[in-house]
């Protein structure tokens, strides 16, 4: 697997990169961030996965997520992967920003045309680690999770599916029950079919709901979040985590909306919490 850099500079005595490869799962060149702290010159340090929301590339997050001060203190890789395959001959839906380009939902699609391309699951859970560890110093017995809204949703199922692969979760306005938002459940029907018993395979509170289990979960949500009452609903997350004992902390933050004003004034937050649980 071989890894072309697009571009590399010093930040907080670490190294910001973009990097491109060719994607098996997906088919396609995908591009996506790493953030090497200084402590990755002495050796492999933990990963923290960033999943970006919907329209997002692995660019918005570094360029207004403010993750480096943290991350660099820490000592913590921050991974931020794209949100979709893409490219002239994907199917995508060009003027709908909830499905297609920017709208992978970090599922495995089933249906065609889609199920070529839309492995973002599998890239995300299996090949990209795989290329990462390959390439930068990064120790994957110490890995976390995080994401926002539909990276959000990306990073808690992820966690749920993968028990013991992450040390820790968290999310930024996730999409807590996509099988049924407005915004994400026509992408599921095209992606998996109409057969809903697929759905459940990508979507939090179902997932827990049959039985799936992270020790614990942290949430931030915006109260002035344009999106929280149809499409987010940390609520359904809430009532979820307590029937089934996950220690879920959910913040509610007065008057923050979606927006990376937001995301950025809680990163370091995130970052501190991810740390404390992927210690040596
Ligand atoms: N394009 C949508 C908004 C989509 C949106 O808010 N996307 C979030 C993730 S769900 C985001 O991070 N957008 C990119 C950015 O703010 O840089 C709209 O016009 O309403």
């Amino acid at each position: 697997m071989t890894l072309e850099t697009i571009s590399t500079a010093k930040s907080f005595e670490g190294t910001q990169g973009v990097y491109r490869h060719k994607s098996e799962a997906c088919a396609c060149d995908m591009t996506f961030a790493v953030f090497l702290p200084p402590q990755a010159a002495k050796g492999p340090v933990p990963v923290l996965w960033y999943l970006s929301g919907l329209t997002c590339t692995h660019q918005n997050v570094m360029d207004k997520g403010e993750y480096r001060r943290a991350a660099a203190e820490l000592g913590i890789a921050i991974v931020c992967p794209d949100t979709s395959p893409r490219g002239e001959t994907i199917a995508d839906e060009k003027d709908n920003w909830q499905f297609g380009s920017g709208a992978g939902f970090y599922l495995d699609a089933t249906q065609a045309p889609y199920a070529a391309h839309y492995r973002m699951a599998t890239y995300i859970a299996e090949e990209l680690p795989a290329l990462v560890a390959q390439n930068f110093p990064v120790d994957l017995t110490r890995q976390g999770i995080f994401g926002h809204s539909m990276g959000g949703h990306g990073a808690i199922t992820l966690a749920l599916k993968h028990p013991g692969r992450f040390k820790s979760v968290s999310a930024f306005a996730p999409i807590v029950q996509p099988s049924t938002a407005g915004w994400s459940q026509p992408a599921f029907e095209k992606y998996l079919g109409p057969n809903e018993m697929a759905w459940r395979a990508y979507d939090s509170t179902l997932l827990i709901e049959d039985g799936y289990r992270v020790p614990e979960l942290l949430v931030d949500q915006g109260t002035a979040d344009g999106f929280l009452d149809d499409g987010l609903r940390p609520w359904l997350l809430e009532d979820a985590c307590r029937k089934a004992g996950i220690a879920l902390t959910l913040n509610m933050r007065d008057g923050y909306d979606h927006s990376y004003f937001f995301i950025s004034t809680f990163m370091a937050d995130h970052i501190g919490w991810h740390a404390e649980r992927l210690k040596g």
